[in-house]
């Protein structure tokens, strides 16, 4: 393995990997899993943390914000000569019940855009099913077995929504349409749909902090979730420094 220099940090990892969080509070609990300190560097319309380890963008909440955070991550990535070879969405979310308790932790093996297509008298149709676009990006599948082997999380279909779930009822219609899926959050395809602009594989990892389904603020365990995702970080170096998408 070569030692690099890369704009005064020395990393000894040669993947790169760029970790998109919502917020600042989920980016800290992603670093909490290294000792390495952080060098700030300003993005157009996000902050980009760089460690020795992992680059960790705060890329807002969304997926219209997530997407246009990863992009620019993305482009400045590579026209400094070092694109990333793997993009992470990850951060809290909440969990299908009784499938993804709060707690736990959820791999994608497939990034769904759940709310992105017409209502009709007929239910609800995909923006493929009208002819355009796309509403599912799928992350290597070998990688989400080795993230999942790695971290114990359940591996399934997480949701990216831009309405969070209020009812037991908009939660029931989500399982109907899509019975794999375990949780739901607002950014994983907007980071997938940038990091596929590039050409670049992504996974998503979230840890569930609430159930999907009626509005309950006093339920949520959000310090159990972030505490969750420390952890599965801190077990995850291994499976950054084997993966390959050749
Ligand atoms: O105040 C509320 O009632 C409330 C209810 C749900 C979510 C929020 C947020 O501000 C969370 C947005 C943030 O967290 C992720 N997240 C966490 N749980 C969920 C969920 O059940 N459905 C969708 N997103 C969720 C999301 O990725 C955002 O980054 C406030």
């Amino acid at each position: 393995m070569v030692l690099q220099a890369q704009e005064g940090l020395l990393t000894t990892s040669p993947v790169r990997v760029l970790v998109a969080t919502a917020v600042p509070v989920e980016r800290d609990a992603v670093a909490q899993a290294f000792t390495s300190a952080a060098v700030e560097m300003p993005l157009p319309g996000a902050t980009l943390h760089r460690t020795a380890s992992l680059d960790l963008l705060t890329a807002g909440v969304g997926p219209a914000r997530a997407a246009s955070s990863t992009a620019s991550a993305l482009t400045a990535a590579a026209l400094r000569g070092a694109p990333y070879d793997l993009v992470v969405s990850t951060g809290i979310a909440g969990g299908f019940a009784p499938d993804a308790p709060v707690g736990s932790l959820v791999v994608a093996e497939d990034i769904v855009a759940a709310d992105l297509g017409a209502e009709t008298p007929d239910g609800f149709l995909p923006v493929t099913e009208l002819g355009f676009g796309t509403v599912n990006h799928r992350p290597p599948q070998p990688l989400v077995r080795d993230l999942a082997a790695a971290t114990g999380a359940l591996a399934g279909t997480v949701l990216t929504v831009s309405t969070v779930t209020g009812s037991a009822t908009r939660a029931a219609e989500l399982r109907a349409r899509h019975p794999r899926a375990l949780a739901e959050a607002m950014e994983g395809f907007g980071v997938a749909e940038a990091a596929a602009a590039h050409g670049t594989p992504v996974v998503e990892i979230r840890a569930v902090s609430n159930p999907v389904g009626p509005r309950d603020r006093a339920t949520w365990r959000i310090g159990d979730a972030l505490a969750a995702l420390t952890e599965a970080f801190g077990k995850l170096a291994p499976v950054w420094k084997s993966w390959t998408s050749a």
